[in-house]
Parts: C-alpha cells; sequence; structure tokens
C-alpha cells in the first residue's frame, strides 16, 4: 500500500465524516481552506504525541487516535473556542492495516464526538510521533487566556483530578479493578471540556487545561496574570476510585499528574454568584488569587509537599 493509497483508505472517510461549512476546502489539494464567520477569531493550537512519551510503545491505535486528538481540543476549550477542523502529521514506522484501521476509527469516533473535521495533514515514515493541529473559532476578542486572573478571583477546576496519572500504574494490568478501569478509561479517553469552555467566555477571568498536572498548569496563569494564589487540598474534587486506590497519596495525584485535560478557571465572585446553576454544577471552588505571587497549599495531608512539578519533556538535567 503507497502513501496515497494509505491516505485514500483511512484518512479520506474522516475528511467526509460531517461536512463543516467553514472549511471551504480539505483534504486534496496543497492547503485546506477555512472560511472564518464576520466577527469571530481564528483559534489554533498543534500537539505532539511521541511513543514511549505520551502514549506507551505498542499503545491501543484506538485510543491512541482518540487521545491525541483529545489532548490537542482540549487546547481549544481551555481558549472558550467552538471547534472546526484539524489536520494530522503522522509519522509511522510501517503501513499496517491492522494498526491503521485501529487508529482510524479511534480518530473518527473522537473527531465526531468533539465536532472537529479532518481538513488535511502530512504522512511520513520513521518512529511513530503524531501531531495535531486543531482548529476553532471565537467570538472576536473573547478567547480566554492564561493572563486575566486578578486577585480576589476564585480558583476552579471541572471534574476530578488525577484519575488518569494514576492509571499510568496499571496499563499493562491483565484484569483490572472496577476503580483500575475507571481511572484507566480517564487516561485512554479523555473528553475534552469544549461546552465548560465555551459556556465560560465572558465569564471566566482566565482558563487553561490541566494537561501536566494543576500545579504545572495553574502555576502558567498565576506567572502570565501576575498573580499568586492560595489552593485548600482539601477542596480537590478526587475520584472514589482514585482514593480508593492511592489513599492518602490521592490529593498528591490531584495537585501533580497529567493528563486529565480537564479545565482551571478564574473567576470573579460577582460573577460566580450569578452563574447559571448547570455551570456550578461542572466545577469547584478550590482556592482563590491574591496579588503575592507564588502558589500556595494549604489543607492537604503530610503527604503532601508543596514542590511538586509538571511535565517538562527538558526539565531534571542541566
Ligand atoms: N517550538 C515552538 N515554537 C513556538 N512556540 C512554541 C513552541 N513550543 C511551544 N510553543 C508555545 O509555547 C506555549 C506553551 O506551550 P505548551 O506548554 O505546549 O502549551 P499547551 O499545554 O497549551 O499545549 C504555547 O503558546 C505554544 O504555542
Ligand atoms: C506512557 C506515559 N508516560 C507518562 C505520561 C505522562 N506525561 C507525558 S507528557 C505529559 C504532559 C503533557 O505533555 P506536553 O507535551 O507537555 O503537552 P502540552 O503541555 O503541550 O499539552 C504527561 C503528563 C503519559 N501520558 N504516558
Ligand atoms: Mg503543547
Amino acid at each position: 500500500m503507497g502513501e496515497f493509497e494509505l491516505i485514500r483508505r483511512y484518512f479520506q472517510p474522516l475528511a467526509e465524516n460531517h461536512g463543516s461549512e467553514a472549511v471551504v476546502l480539505g483534504v486534496g489539494d496543497d492547503c485546506a481552506v477555512q472560511r472564518i464567520p464576520e466577527g469571530r477569531d481564528l483559534v489554533f493550537s498543534i500537539d505532539t504525541m511521541v511513543e514511549g512519551i505520551h502514549f506507551p510503545q505498542e499503545y491501543c491505535p484506538d485510543y491512541l487516535g482518540w487521545r491525541a486528538l483529545a489532548a490537542a481540543t482540549s487546547d481549544l476549550a481551555a481558549m472558550g473556542a467552538a471547534p472546526v477542523c484539524f489536520t494530522l502529521a503522522l509519522t509511522l514506522p510501517e503501513a499496517n492495516e491492522q494498526w491503521l484501521t485501529g487508529f482510524a476509527r479511534g480518530l473518527s469516533s473522537a473527531s465526531e464526538s468533539f465536532g472537529l473535521v479532518l481538513a488535511g495533514g502530512d504522512t511520513t515514515r520513521g518512529p511513530l510521533v503524531l501531531s495535531m493541529q486543531v482548529h476553532g473559532t471565537v467570538r472576536r476578542g473573547e478567547a480566554l487566556r492564561r493572563s486575566g486572573a486578578r486577585a480576589g478571583d476564585l480558583v476552579l477546576v471541572s471534574g476530578t483530578l488525577g484519575d488518569a496519572g494514576a492509571a499510568l500504574d496499571f496499563l499493562e494490568e491483565p484484569r483490572p479493578s472496577d476503580d483500575m478501569a475507571f481511572v484507566l478509561g480517564r487516561y485512554h479517553q479523555p473528553r475534552p471540556r469544549l461546552d465548560l469552555g465555551a459556556s465560560m467566555v465572558g465569564l471566566a477571568s482566565s482558563c487553561i487545561d490541566i494537561s501536566d498536572g494543576l500545579i504545572a498548569d495553574l502555576g502558567h496563569v498565576l506567572k502570565a496574570s501576575g498573580v499568586g494564589a492560595t489552593v485548600d487540598v482539601s477542596k480537590l474534587p478526587l475520584s472514589a476510585a482514585l482514593c480508593s486506590i492511592k489513599g492518602i497519596e490521592a490529593a498528591r495525584y490531584g495537585l501533580s499528574s497529567g493528563d486529565d485535560y480537564e479545565l482551571c478557571l478564574t473567576i470573579p465572585p460577582e460573577r460566580w454568584k450569578v452563574a447559571p446553576e448547570a455551570l456550578k454544577q461542572q466545577l469547584t471552588i478550590i482556592g482563590a488569587v491574591e496579588q503575592n505571587p507564588g502558589l500556595r497549599l494549604r489543607g492537604g495531608p503530610d503527604a503532601v509537599g508543596n514542590n511538586a512539578a509538571g511535565f517538562d519533556h527538558f526539565g531534571g538535567g542541566s
């Protein structure tokens, strides 16, 4: 199977998944063409996944297709953007039909589920690496940024934290318990918070998605905003499954493990008061923004230090 046959067989169908009026020209030409509606800004981001770093060696291709698009799409959610389309740069060691079928299946269900149509890509041979560029749009000037947090704002997170990080211990488990199966599901099939992000436009003062762990990602927000915060560790939303698996260590996972793709937002208290009940139910208040720079943790068990760091590809060395 040649390169063009591979594209036609496995990826062309995704380009036809669900027509988007915004994609004027998709797969097949030198570039795709996207039309930006009047009064909206284009929001775009690229993320790479490397075998052995972002996903295990010999990882299930269905999960890989889903996870790679979910991780990239989570950045759109963090900006409050509505999803439009994505491009895929795929480097493969070989054209294995079974692998490609699974990968295209996982990618296709993610693309339908998130409402992103495949608009183009690039296919090369080499070690397994994939990059996805996602495109969305947001009302002009209203994208949620990392830099808008102000002293007095509340710090909120969506969903539960630490599940996907805990799953790394069980990736090889032949007969996972129900609790293990729950955290594994959170690692294999993260769900970017697109609806929540879009609903927070005009409400949140800042937003980031948690790919590297709460401490690291909230740290980016505080730095970009020139403020600090105190987080009450006893308020962290932790799943029953995580608590039962990790016991006293659960909070440490909630603070510093990545891969959950939940949102961390800040919001002025007067806006929170009038926020729709349906939004409030998806979010947990974990702390408050302060003038004093840096992130302070309180209310945690002794197992939690204050020095947990997020994932840094070039950190830890010289
Ligand atoms: N090689 C690069 N060239 C230019 N900008 C980059 C590069 N790598 C990362 N960035 C930028 O640095 C910022 C932080 O990147 P990253 O930590 O990957 O964010 P995220 O967690 O949202 O994917 C982003 O604005 C991203 O566009
Ligand atoms: C097999 C495996 N080991 C470890 C991890 C943990 N991990 C690897 S990279 C990463 C952080 C996210 O990656 P990065 O490239 O920093 O993504 P971005 O910040 O651009 O979203 C995490 C938590 C994982 N996801 N899978
Ligand atoms: Mg990135």
